[in-house]
């Protein structure tokens, strides 16, 4: 299925557009899980398994499992995620960027080693970089814009020319150049809702990855009201650590579940 009609499909049946982020720390496991071989695919599954219907997608981070030596259980995280809870699409965040020969070859790993349903991708090397993902017309490509740390502004806030900022351009070229397939969308941070808010003027209803609430201290309010799109959806609302480490015992699988469904609610009251 082609990942925006999955999306848009999760968004409605989970009433949710909360994504969780899988960033598996093993230092912050509960005691139980130290020393496990399979410590990163029996804490990520707990995790999915406990929050999946209030979820609009996952959202794992290569490098959490790539630093552990831990890709096979990434494959068989993403593939548990596809049997056991079907409809739900998965965000490999990797922020690829390369150019195009090689960005096939990481397309290949993302999309048919992993089995990801959309990407993460770093728009910096331009057009023919992004091609190669592009032209997996039924994943998601989403485009970094205007991340959520603080040194974003660096280059992200440059005048590239007319008071235009680079994130604006790179919200116009996408929306209007390189969305031919309808399958791309753009990162924005929630710790800057000016900027949601200018890039959803700039965007129309395309779905944006919002990262940043939670441990960044991203305001949910300020981001639903600045993002949501005419019909109150188009917005993957990122939450990882504080959801992931809500707990820190046996029932951590419960207590991110807890957490997950106060956030969840927490932007539904806004949409
Ligand atoms: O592309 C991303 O997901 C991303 C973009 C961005 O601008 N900021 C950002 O924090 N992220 C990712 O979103 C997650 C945020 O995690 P928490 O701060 O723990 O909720 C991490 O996996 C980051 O790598």
């Amino acid at each position: 299925m082609h990942f925006m009609t999955a999306l848009r499909a999760a968004w409605r049946t989970r009433n949710s557009l909360l994504c969780v982020g899988l960033d598996p720390d093993p230092t912050r496991f509960p005691a139980h899980l130290h020393g496990q071989p399979d410590a990163i695919f029996r804490f990520c599954s707990a995790i999915v398994d406990a929050t999946a219907d209030l979820v609009c997608c996952f959202k794992p981070q290569i490098a959490y499992f790539a630093a552990q030596r831990a890709e096979d259980q990434l494959e068989a995280l993403i593939a548990h995620i596809h049997a056991r809870h079907p409809g739900t699409p998965v965000i490999l965040d990797a922020k690829r960027g390369d150019i195009g020969s090689t960005a096939g070859q990481y397309a290949v790993e993302a999309f048919e080693r992993f089995g990801a349903d959309a990407i993460t991708v770093n728009p910096y090397m331009g057009r023919d970089s992004v091609e190669p993902w592009l032209d997996y017309a039924d994943k998601g490509v989403i485009l970094l814009c205007r991340t959520s740390n603080p040194g974003g502004s660096d280059l992200q806030f440059l005048d590239v020319g007319g008071g235009e900022r680079l994130f604006e351009r790179v919200a116009r070229l996408v929306a209007r150049e390189w969305n031919a397939s309808g399958n791309c969308s753009l990162v924005v941070g929630a710790t800057f809702p000016d900027e949601i808010a200018r890039v959803r003027e700039l965007v129309g209803d395309m779905p944006l990855l919002v990262p940043g609430i939670g441990a960044q201290g991203g305001d949910i309010a300020a981001t639903v009201q600045a993002g949501r799109s005419a019909d109150g959806t188009g917005l993957m609302i990122n939450s990882s650590r504080a959801i992931l480490y809500a707990g820190t015992d046996d029932d951590f699988a419960a207590a991110a579940r807890r957490a997950a469904l106060d956030t969840r609610n927490a932007i539904n009251r806004h949409r």
